[in-house]
């Protein structure tokens, strides 16, 4: 097969959903269009896909009000080489997502070849190492997820925040994204969820509930979700630490 036929029959997706509302980070500018260090938290998160070489086509997520903005003040001085979709949310984030696979089903030519990298709008510091073990990762796997450990000892606790046990930590994991999978597989999930009313937090627990099997691979320590206002703070830490590692040569810990 040559390299365009094999260009047209696997194609790599990625879905950045940005239709969140922001509330924990209690700011009047939703969290996904603050101003870091002078580029917007979404802009710079496109730029980290746009700049992968193995991602064909983008879709964005943004919240139906912020359509016009994205479009016509936001990106408009942006250019991205890569083709980008601007669509609309959801209510929750579930269906911020499912918005994002109706548009991939759009474009892609068979779902059973086209994986989609799903990743949340407002994580902008992933870097091209951690795609590629996402994306290898699900190449064999169908559906992969990138984690870490927990350095920290679990406890278990009732409402009244009374200790009731100890976890074993060995066994348990944070959940990052971007969460790849076959296109097919979490069509499929989506579908499960939406029969049974499942609602998850992420889309490997979507999977999960359908029994797809979710691969995990290790996440990245700078690949932060900006949830609450101290967030920001590590953000400016990161990019700075990110510029001057360039400066020295050190960018590949990054
Ligand atoms: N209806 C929603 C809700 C969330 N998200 C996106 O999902 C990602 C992760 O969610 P989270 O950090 O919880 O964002 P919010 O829901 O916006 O935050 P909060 O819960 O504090 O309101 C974010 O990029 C967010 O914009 C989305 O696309 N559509
Ligand atoms: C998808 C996610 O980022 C994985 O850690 C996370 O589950 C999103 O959680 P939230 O409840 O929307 O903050």
């Amino acid at each position: 097969m040559s390299d365009v036929e094999n260009k047209e029959r696997f194609k790599n997706i990625a879905v950045i959903v940005a239709g969140g509302k922001g509330l924990r980070m209690q700011s009047t500018v939703k969290k996904q269009f603050i101003d870091l260090e002078g580029i917007p938290v979404i802009v710079r998160t496109l730029a980290a896909f746009d700049r992968y070489c193995r991602v064909d086509e983008i879709i964005l997520v943004v919240p139906e009000q912020d359509l016009n903005f994205t479009r016509n003040d936001l990106l408009h001085r942006v250019s991205f080489s890569t083709p980008l979709h601007i669509i609309k949310g959801g209510v929750t984030r579930q269906d911020s997502v499912g918005n994002g696979l109706d548009q991939a089903l759009k474009i892609c030519t068979q779902p059973e070849t086209t994986f989609v990298l799903i990743h949340d709008g407002v994580r902008p510091f992933v870097g091209d190492n951690l795609l590629d073990r996402c994306l290898d990762g699900a190449l064999q796997e169908g559906a992969c997820i990138p984690v870490l450990g927990i350095a920290d000892t679990v406890k278990r606790a009732d409402k009244n925040g009374k200790i009731i046990c100890t976890l074993d930590r060995d066994g348990l994991f944070r959940a990052q994204t971007p969460q790849v999978f076959r296109l097919d597989l979490m069509i499929k999930a989506a579908s499960h969820a939406r029969k049974t009313g499942f609602l998850g937090t992420d889309e490997a627990s979507v999977c999960e509930h359908a029994k797809i099997p979710v691969a995990m691979v290790e996440g990245g320590l700078f690949n932060i979700k900006l949830t609450s206002p101290q967030d920001l703070i590590f953000a400016g830490l990161i990019i700075r630490a990110k510029k001057e590692a360039e400066l020295t040569g050190h960018s590949g810990f990054y």
